[in-house]
């Protein structure tokens, strides 16, 4: 990949894609440039990593070719305000709800990419959406794709969808991370070790999710395949039918995408 790449803010999401960029070797080190309010963050950054930590966003963004915006919404406005970037650069915000309108309200009519990743990028298992402003030619979002599938798989969608993308996949991992847990849990309340239990757990998850992919069988069909007659299986769905597992995870992903839908008007 060429040019450098500019990241404004660095916490979580920013390390898991600065280090998935790192580790798929498309980006070498040097060529990331960081800017972070905090300077322990930076310096941390820096040792960690090898890149070049900036001295405030002014140089990150005359020195860098594409800019990722990577701060929290509620910074959006002391992060973006007043900041001048060129026509020439590529933009790829992060930010969680935040429009392409308001981002333009900000930048003006500079190419921006809007982009629901996910923490998973940090081991190559990413999973993102992008949609783009009508500044974006189509190389620079090849370029911008060519980032995400570096550290996993990559939609382009309309943007009116994205905020459904950050309830399901931007927020979906922490589900996830919960219902490992639970499942160690189990495994621990039956006498597994806890050890034992997690990696039981994390592979079970790992697998199924494979064999959906993988097969693009319905899940319903390949649920049918574990549960066998009067079986265990069944005994263990009927309770999760019974406690409502399924539209609770429906209203955690309609919850989240209302979420995102208020964040962009903070
Ligand atoms: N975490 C995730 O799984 C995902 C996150 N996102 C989006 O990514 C963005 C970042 O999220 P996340 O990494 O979790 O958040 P973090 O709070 O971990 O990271 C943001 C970083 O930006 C710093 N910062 C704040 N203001 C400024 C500023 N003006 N200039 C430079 N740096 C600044 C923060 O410092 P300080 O802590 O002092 O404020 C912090 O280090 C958010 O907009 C979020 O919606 C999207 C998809 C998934
Ligand atoms: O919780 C959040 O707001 C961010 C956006 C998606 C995942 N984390």
């Amino acid at each position: 990949m060429e040019g450098n790449i500019g990241f404004l803010g660095a916490g979580a999401m920013g390390e898991a894609l600065i280090r998935g960029l790192v580790q798929s070797r498309q980006v070498p080190p040097e060529r990331i440039l960081v800017y972070d309010i905090r300077r322990e963050r930076l310096q941390e950054l820096e040792q960690t990593y090898g890149l070049q930590a900036m001295t405030g966003r002014e140089e990150l963004v005359r020195k860098a070719d594409i800019i990722i915006l990577a701060v929290k919404p509620q910074n959006v406005k002391e992060a973006l305000g007043g900041l001048q970037v060129g026509k020439e650069k590529l933009v790829i915000s992060i930010i969680a709800g935040v429009t392409l309108a308001r981002l333009a309200s900000y930048l003006g009519e500079v190419p921006v990419v809007r982009v629901v990743p996910n923490t998973p990028a940090l081991v190559g298992e990413g999973m993102t959406a992008l949609a783009a402003n009508k500044f974006v030619r189509p190389e620079a979002l090849e370029k911008a794709m060519a980032i995400f599938c570096s550290v996993g798989r990559v939609m382009v969608l309309p943007e009116e969808q994205l905020n459904a993308v950050t309830g399901l996949s931007g927020s979906g991992p922490a589900y996830i991370y919960m219902l490992i847990e639970a499942l160690a849990d189990g495994g621990v309340r039956q006498g597994l070790t806890r050890p034992v239990a997690l990696e039981l757990a994390a592979q079970t998850v790992l697998g199924a999710a494979r064999m959906v992919l993988a097969t693009g069988e319905h899940p319903g069909v390949l649920k049918d395949k574990v549960t066998s007659p009067a079986g265990t299986t069944i005994a263990g769905l009927a309770v999760l039918e019974d406690r409502g597992m399924r539209g609770a995870i429906i209203r955690a992903v309609e919850a989240a995408t209302l979420r995102a839908e208020s964040l962009s008007k903070e």
